[in-house]
């Protein structure tokens, strides 16, 4: 690492943060130099979301001081927190969907910096270049994917010129290249002696590109280490303590009988700037994982929305579950008939933030606690305590509301939620987003036995060393089309890798005859 001061960027010394019944931040104390790329790592709460938050002026602490740049400093705000040259990237995303990039952008600047910019859109368009982000400025945000969406907000940092980048787990929505062109943008700035925070569970990412990491455990700091000279083994055994082996690579399953028919399916985006699906074909069995790749932003959204009902245009016979048409069914009705549904995004199309735990369950599981009109209640406490109890989920009970749980406890909610359905068919996105090594662990065994008892699941994901780990067959999508489906075994990342960037497109292979909706 390239030390560019003597004089520490940041440092905390013993903050402390009381949540009720829960110490979130227990007399932590960290240090951080100019340049310096610094891990926060933990399982799942932690405690690592609530550090940053204090930095950034999101979360008061009960005790400590924040030393910036040698003095001392109160950060009252995240206004506050900008102008000292902090910038910050959410887990969840804090962009107005019916805004442009440059309005967004334009939102969070201060009228000095932006008569100090002048020409926003073309300083966006010039950073973005600089940095590889492929951020247009002039694009709605509505219509762009997750991993769009995420540069968005690096950029937002990138052009209030930051001392310091704080990035909540940068990395669980990008492709491979994705990771790489981040990566790459790190350690630019890093040279530049910008100092970065970086909470991450993806600890292979971690040994590449952080100079140091601290690791979180109840609160408290249990360990720091120099992440390269570690191996990603050895840190999860100071996150977690002992662990299965985790990569052994589970047994491939071959399929029974057609469960989820996807024919002819072709459909024009229903946002502007979204992807228009071209005739896409494929057959979901009982007792496999079938995985499909793909670059965020390419009909995975689309895709997904239209099989399980959330996007409720009538494609009449283009979708059937066990050989009933279901195209013309609203979500509701395809629930009943037996599919479960985990959405890419989390708080807000997975979890109702305002509602508790156990109204979240009821949301998606009305059919089995609602009985002649009336909710029993007692019924799905008892499931909900039952969930949390399972997956180990950290909260106070049934009745946290779920915008009060941390990102990786919250994904296992709603992932044991639609498990705990026994659905005949999951349709399930980035199942272990933000999930920390042990619980992704169990959720990798959940979908598995879920598989073994003849249930079909559909596994979207941007992270195909997960796909590779657990999809019985493989496919990829690319500007709307899928690649042919093949055998896991019979395919490998190179090729996978080449169908998310459209090389079957005009193949023999392709599947390219025209739509009917
Ligand atoms: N607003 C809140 N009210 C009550 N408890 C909270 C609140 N925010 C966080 N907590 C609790 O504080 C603890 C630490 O949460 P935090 O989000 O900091 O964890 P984390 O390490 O970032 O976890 P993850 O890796 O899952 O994102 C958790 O037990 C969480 O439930």
């Amino acid at each position: 690492m390239k030390i560019h001061d003597s004089v520490s960027r940041l440092e905390l010394v013993n903050i402390t943060k009381q949540y009720p019944g829960c110490l979130a931040n227990d007399n932590i104390s960290i240090t951080l130099m100019p340049g310096e790329i610094h891990a926060l790592l933990g399982e799942n709460g932690a405690g690592k979301s609530t550090l940053v938050k204090t930095i950034y002026g999101v979360v008061a602490p009960d005790k400590g001081d924040i030393i910036w740049d040698g003095k001392e400093v109160s950060i009252k705000s995240p206004s506050v927190a900008r102008d000292l040259g902090i910038g910050m990237v959410f887990q969840h995303f804090s962009l107005f969907e019916t805004l442009t990039v440059s309005q967004n952008i334009e939102l969070c600047l201060s009228q000095v910096q932006l008569s100090k910019i002048g020409d926003l859109a073309g300083r966006i368009t010039q950073l973005s270049k600089e940095y590889g982000l492929n951020v247009k400025p002039s694009r709605y945000v509505h219509s762009l994917s997750i991993g769009e969406r995420q540069r968005v907000e690096i950029m937002r940092c990138l052009v209030q010129s930051v001392k310091l980048l704080i990035l909540d787990e940068p990395t669980s929505v990008l492709t491979p290249q994705e990771v790489a062109g981040l990566f790459d943008v790190l350690r630019t700035l890093s040279k530049e002696g910008c100092s970065i925070l970086f909470i991450s569970h993806k600890l292979h990412e971690v040994t590449e590109v952080c100079h140091r990491a601290t690791i979180l455990r109840g609160g408290k700091v249990v360990d720091t280490c120099v992440p390269n000279e570690e191996t990603p083994a050895s840190i999860a055994k100071m996150m977690v303590g002992d662990l299965a082996e985790q990569d052994a690579g589970y047994a491939k399953k071959e399929g029974k009988e057609d469960l989820l028919s996807v024919n002819n399916l072709s459909l024009p985006s229903k946002q502007p700037f979204g992807t228009a699906l071209k005739n896409i074909n494929f057959e979901l069995k009982s007792g496999e994982i079938l995985g499909i790749a793909g670059v965020a932003g390419n009909g995975q959204d689309e895709l997904m929305a239209i099989i399980s009902g959330e996007d409720n245009r009538n494609v009449k016979r283009a979708l059937s579950l066990c050989e009933q048409d279901i195209g013309h069914l609203h979500a509701g009705e395809r629930r009943k008939l037996g599919m479960a549904y985990v959405p890419e995004e989390r708080l807000g199309r997975g979890a109702v933030p305002d509602m508790s735990l156990t109204e979240n369950t009821l949301l998606t599981h009305s059919e089995g606690f609602i009985k002649n009109g009336l909710v029993e209640w007692q019924s799905i406490k008892t499931y909900t305590t039952a969930l949390i109890a399972k997956y180990k989920i950290k909260c106070h009970g049934e009745f946290s509301e779920a915008k009060s749980l941390s990102g990786g406890n919250l994904q296992k909610f709603i992932m044991g939620r639609e498990i705990g359905q026994n659905p005949k068919v999951l349709i399930c996105a980035h199942p272990t987003w933000g999930v920390d090594v042990g619980a992704a662990l169990a959720i990798h065994q959940a979908l598995l036995e879920l598989r073994d008892q003849g249930a079909a699941i559909l596994l979207v994901s941007e992270d195909i060393d997960e796909l590779f780990l657990l999809a019985d067959r493989m496919s990829a999508v690319c500007d709307g089309h899928l690649s042919p489906v093949v055998k896991t075994q019979d395919t490998n990342i190179d090729q996978i890798g080449q169908w998310m960037a459209g090389t079957f497109i005009n193949s023999k292979t392709a599947q390219t005859s025209e739509a009917k909706v």
